[in-house]
């Protein structure tokens, strides 16, 4: 349930097989679970109303499946889009953070988080990072491990190539959910400490 006085978390994201979707309704449900109101963007589609959405936002976070090293097409050609919104710094000092999925156990996942957090550092935004030590990482470990991937930046998650979105790992999950609750709690945090700055 959305707190009264509670942050609002955007996400923004692409994924065109339907895997890293999977991973934004667990980011989407971490964030309400820790009391922000949120709101899912699926960029390829993005309408005006949802750019204003994302204008409102307190922290916006960005998703995409990597497609050759990088976040996709979609999602580059909405980050081009904002730029928009960078002419006049109108997300400077909005929280930012970013979640992604590929094939591959690594599958150069680093370069989608990092091309994210330059997004975000253009916007003038605050990154967030997963706030998780790397799971799966010594002999007592699985990978059922929360960071069973071991990012630090976002949250990375990896599906087979030839499953549907239903093989999306259940440690991934748990970790996308983290990943949701740290920013609405960080969101939180920030909305608080500008009101008390304020009064
Ligand atoms: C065009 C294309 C490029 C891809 N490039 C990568 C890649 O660089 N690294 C990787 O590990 N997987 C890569 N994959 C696999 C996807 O990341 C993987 O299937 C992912 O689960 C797709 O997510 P989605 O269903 O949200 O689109 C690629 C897939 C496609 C279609």
């Amino acid at each position: 349930m959305p707190h009264p006085d509670g942050p609002t978390v955007a996400i923004a994201f692409h994924s065109g097989y339907g895997h890293t979707a999977v991973i934004a309704e667990a980011v989407a449900r971490g964030a309400e679970g820790a009391g922000a109101e949120v709101v899912s963007i699926s960029v390829g589609t993005i309408t005006e109303e949802q750019w204003a959405q994302l204008d409102a936002a307190d922290a916006i976070i960005f998703g995409s499946a990597t497609y050759m090293g990088t976040a996709s097409a979609a999602f580059h050609a909405f980050a081009q889009a904002s730029s928009k919104r960078w002419f006049p710094h109108a997300w400077v000092d909005k929280l930012a953070a970013g979640f992604t999925n590929s094939g591959a156990k690594s599958g150069d996942k680093s370069s989608t988080l990092g091309y994210f957090a330059t997004l975000a550092a253009q916007h003038g935004m605050h990154w967030i990072s997963l706030g998780l030590l790397p799971g799966w990482d010594s002999t007592r470990g699985s990978e059922d491990d929360i960071n069973r991937l071991g990012f630090f930046l976002g949250a990375g998650a990896q599906s087979p190539t030839d499953a549907g979105p239903e093989a999306v790992h259940t440690s991934d999950i748990a970790t996308a959910e983290h990943l949701g609750a740290r920013v609405a709690r960080q969101a939180a945090i920030f909305r608080a400490g500008r009101t008390a700055l304020a009064a």
